[in-house]
């Protein structure tokens, strides 16, 4: 199948100011009608990503989107379409209006890690289980991060050693990802990159960790988020032996969140 026949759709993760977020339900007549997805629909000819969010919030829900920021795409082969979705997240300042369902679907806030509704879309899975990720954590690779912030959803995880228990979430080189994912299929792993040969073998991580000490680390990292953008959250570790001089806004260029190394 050619990439013509992608459909382009946006979808966006709108926040309110407790740190939830928005889920609505799939409207009668839609495929999957009744699953909880997140708001959005299919990129028009001609349009701008961010001019459809804008277009589709307003459509379904009444409100008016300001601004919002890539974060996560995936390519979903459904028995009606094979589509490319590209998901934003909308902070409580990038929004204003009263929620409105204006295609008597249903919508619900929920917190991150703690979905309490059903059937959720297919593609969306992962997309859920991303946003479970705190966007700030600390640590260090010796020892293991954990969130840094109590607003966060609570996340520690560990550096791989045999013998580990499954249920650890765990990181460990890219380079091993494949045969760790092998000897413990259903392990929570995390891979860290540093350059694009292991970006590309850590696409089947549940996240990235990418170490940063310097300008050349963060180009090379906003390049690979552009040329290939990533259905893997990535975390950004600033080192805190080299502080690089580019201060850069990591999570308006879609990095997912940061760990501060201590
Ligand atoms: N809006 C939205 N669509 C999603 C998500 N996840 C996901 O797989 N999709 C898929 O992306 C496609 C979006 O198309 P849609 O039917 O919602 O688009 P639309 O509102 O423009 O519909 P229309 O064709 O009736 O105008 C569907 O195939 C849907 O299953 C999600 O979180 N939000």
């Amino acid at each position: 199948m050619s990439n013509n026949s992608l459909i382009e759709v946006v979808a966006g993760v709108l926040y309110n100011q407790q740190g939830e977020f928005l889920l609505s339900s799939r409207p009668i007549g839609k495929p999957y009608a009744g699953y909880w997805e997140f708001a959005g629909g299919k990129v028009e000819t001609g349009e701008s990503r961010l001019a459809a969010l804008q277009r589709e919030f307003a459509e379904e829900l009444g409100i008016e989107i300001t601004a919002a920021t890539p974060w996560l795409t995936k390519i979903h082969h459904y028995e009606h379409a094979h589509v490319h979705l590209h998901f934003y997240r909308i902070t409580a300042n990038q929004w204003h209006g009263q929620l409105t369902a204006r295609e008597q679907q249903s919508w619900c806030w929920q917190q991150p890690g703690n979905l309490t509704v059903a059937p959720i879309l297919p593609a969306n899975a992962p997309i859920l289980a991303a946003l479970a990720i705190p966007t700030s954590m600390s640590g260090n690779l010796n020892t293991g991060f954990h969130s840094a912030t109590p607003q966060q959803p609570a996340l520690q995880i560990l550096p791989y050693q045999p013998g580990i228990a499954t249920t650890t979430v765990v990181y460990a080189p890219a380079s091993q990802l494949q045969q760790l994912t092998k000897q413990h299929p259903t392990a929570n792993i995390w891979a860290i990159c540093h350059n694009h040969e292991q970006w590309l073998q850590a696409q089947t991580a549940a996240a990235i960790i990418w170490p940063v000490s310097s300008n050349e680390d963060i180009q090379l990292l906003l390049n690979l988020l552009q040329q290939h953008p990533s259905g893997v959250p990535v975390m950004a570790l600033l080192e805190k032996s080299s502080q690089p001089t580019a201060q850069p806004d990591w999570i308006t260029l879609g990095v997912h969140g940061i760990i501060q190394e201590q």
